[in-house]
């Protein structure tokens, strides 16, 4: 069954599926596995294979080397053996066996070097790849990892090169050696004995054909392997990162029932692979013992008219030894030659994607660097980013928006904000007040209109000009690994320790976090599970001060948090503010009564824009939004 029609298949038959099946089976593109060699593949992995090419040229001459040896050794001991009884044995027999020591220990001395050089070869251009693809995973648009699953991304960085490592590692290039041994055990075999030779060939079609047969197997019990691995670890991702969940609902007895049926399911790929691993060693020993005996009996009965030498003999059962295993070898070869050009095929797919993040055209991309028109993130003495050119620190002209084609977010939605104006934006939840945000960043491309920051339109801008010209404190804040001032000064390689302190003490939070054990290195857990969200918050505004950019965009959080964080993250907003342009996306009251502006928001419009006493005035929709508020806000006071 070709895989496309079998991944169809699955899908055809999920609605039968159990929820982890169904959940997990987004998956299932992952087991594709090119057919034969595509030239196209092997010329798009050699840039990353050019510059480590001389330790593989060297590693392939050693090992042809290596095969040339390994077969000459049998014929010398044949002949060894060939000179029992003539007068000048002794010496004869000395002679070889010295010279059959130095061969092998050649033999061996070369086997270091030959495998370390591929191996070593092929890790570093690995290692190239993977740098590669993680760069451009950072210079993709935001939309692009909102339609692709994470996990299927990791697989690309890890899984996928590691098949090309594999490729080098598991010595699949080594068939090439395996080649040569066999061209030259037919040879040899030929001239010393024909019809044993013979003989021994006669086994060679059925064995390819089992072995084939069986390889195929193995290599579907393989990719069976990689998909139940794949779902196994995409479950594992699940239940691990909902454990709250889990355990809140009390569901670890269902949990473990759909893990148990996916770790059924890859303990059976596995078992298959290795029955038929197994099955297939005992065969070519079995065919190697058949051969043998095949070629000793044969050498019998020809002894009653015409002798058969001994030394030949032994040469024909070592090379027999010698014969089946590259036979064997090499369809295991292909196969991982196949599964390593399979995981640089998908790696190719994702390179082609075309969605850069915020690309900008050449032309524009001149104008950036022209004097007399020093736009967003023009510096001034200070190094700063200074905006010179419009009185507007951002403006969005008429835009429409979609993340989905047809289903527009924002319409014909019109802001300006002068610099140095403070402005938030209400509205119901999911009205399209964070994307106004990420389309100031050009994190997403607006459908119509034009986006401005500092008189420019932003896709002329440089994107890292751009966004240098604003500090984002979302509404659910990321930490990194790392330490409270590693995060504070996000993006810094060096951490200016004195701005990370003046930015906390800005915020009115040094003493909060200096009170902690180990103060300003405490330690950041994964996702900053170890700081509450009020904290976290907190360590957010502390980095948009360092930064220290002309527009600060704030995604308030709606988490209730107790009234002591409640005041610092007030105190905090105040200070992030001062000095800069500010877009709020507000839900406290008391930010939204100190902005200069309000704009609210209905179903992805701008229905109303003024002063707070203005749109109160108005009685229209902030004044409902905001007596609801107000009231709940009378209530929270009276508790
Ligand atoms: N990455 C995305 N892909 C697809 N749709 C999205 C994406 N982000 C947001 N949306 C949708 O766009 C709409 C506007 O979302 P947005 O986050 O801008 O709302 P919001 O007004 O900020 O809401 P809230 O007050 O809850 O934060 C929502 O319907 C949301 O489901």
């Amino acid at each position: 069954m070709s895989v496309d029609s079998k991944a169809n298949g699955e899908k055809a038959a999920a609605p039968g599926k159990t929820r982890a099946e169904k959940a997990l089976a987004r998956f299932h593109e992952e087991d594709r596995l090119a057919e034969g060699l595509d030239a196209n593949i092997l010329a798009g992995l050699w840039p990353f294979m050019r510059p480590h090419a001389k330790w593989l040229v060297i590693s392939l001459v050693l090992l042809l080397l290596g095969s040339g040896l390994a077969v000459l050794q049998p014929w010398l001991m044949g002949l060894t053996f060939d000179a029992f009884g003539h007068p000048d044995a002794a010496r004869t027999l000395m002679q070889m066996g010295a010279l059959i020591l130095v061969l092998k220990l050649f033999e061996q001395s070369i086997a270091f070097p030959q495998v370390y050089l591929m191996q070593l070869a092929g890790a570093r251009a690995a290692g190239d790849l993977r740098v590669h693809v993680f760069r451009f995973l950072h210079t993709r648009r935001l939309g692009f990892f909102d339609r692709t699953p994470v996990g299927r991304l990791v697989t690309r960085v890890t899984n996928d090169v590691d098949s090309i490592n594999e490729m080098f590692a598991s010595g699949t290039l080594n068939a090439l050696g395996d080649l040569v041994r066999l061209v030259l055990i037919v040879v040899v075999m030929l001239r010393r004995d024909w019809q044993l030779a013979l003989i021994t060939f006669v086994a060679v079609p059925p064995v390819a054909l089992g072995v084939m047969w069986t390889r195929r197997r193995i290599r579907d019990a393989f990719r069976e392997i990689r998909v139940k691995t794949a779902r196994m670890n995409a479950y594992l991702n699940e239940q691990v990162s909902g454990m709250a969940v889990v355990q809140a609902y009390a569901r670890e007895e269902q949990s473990a029932a759909e893990f148990d049926e996916i770790n059924e399911a890859y303990r059976q790929a596995n078992n298959r692979s290795i029955v038929f691993d197994a099955a297939l060693d005992a065969a070519i020993e079995l065919v190697q013992s058949l051969c043998i005996a095949a070629v000793l009996w044969y050498a019998g009965v020809r002894s009653l008219s015409d002798r058969v030498s001994f030394g030949t003999l032994v040469t024909f059962v070592a090379y027999i030894e010698m014969f089946f295993v590259p036979i064997r070898d090499l369809s295991a070869r292909m196969t991982q030659l196949q599964s390593a050009l399979a995981g640089a095929e998908r790696i190719f797919q994702l390179l082609e994607n075309k969605e850069e993040d915020a690309p900008v055209p050449a032309d524009a991309e001149g104008q950036a660097v022209k004097k007399d028109d020093p736009g967003v993130g023009a510096k001034d003495a200070g190094g700063d980013p200074q905006p010179r050119t419009s009185n507007n620190a951002f403006e969005l002209d008429h835009v429409d928006f979609e993340y989905k084609p047809g289903v527009p977010i924002l319409r014909d939605v019109s802001i300006q904000a002068a610099k140095g104006e403070k402005i938030a934006l209400v509205g119901a939840t999911g009205a399209g007040k964070t994307t106004v945000a990420s389309l100031l960043l050009r994190l997403y491309e607006a459908k119509q209109g034009a986006v401005r920051v500092f008189g420019r339109d932003v896709r002329n801008a440089p994107r890292d000009e751009l966004r240098k010209s604003f500090a984002v404190v979302p509404q659910e804040v990321f930490l990194f690994p790392g330490t409270i001032a590693s995060n504070i000064a996000a993006g810094d390689v060096e951490v200016d320790r004195a701005r990370v302190v003046r930015a906390l003490e800005r915020i009115g939070a040094l003493d909060l976090f200096e009170r902690r054990e180990g103060g300003l290195d405490a330690k950041v857990e994964e996702r900053g599970s170890n700081f509450s969200a009020g904290e976290r918050q907190l360590i957010a505004f502390a980095r948009a001060l360092y930064r220290d950019p002309p527009i600060l965009v704030l995604d308030e959080a709606t988490a209730n948090i107790d009234s002591d964080t409640e005041a610092r993250l007030q105190k905090a907003v105040w200070a992030a503010m001062q000095g800069r342009t500010a877009l709020i996306i507000a839900h406290r009251l008391s930010t939204i009564r100190a902005v200069d502006r309000i704009v609210v928001f209905h179903k992805g419009r701008v229905v109303e824009q003024g002063s707070h006493e203005t749109l109160l005035a108005q009685g229209g929709a902030y004044a409902r939004l905001y007596q609801l508020q107000f009231s709940r806000g009378e209530a929270h006071a009276a508790e």
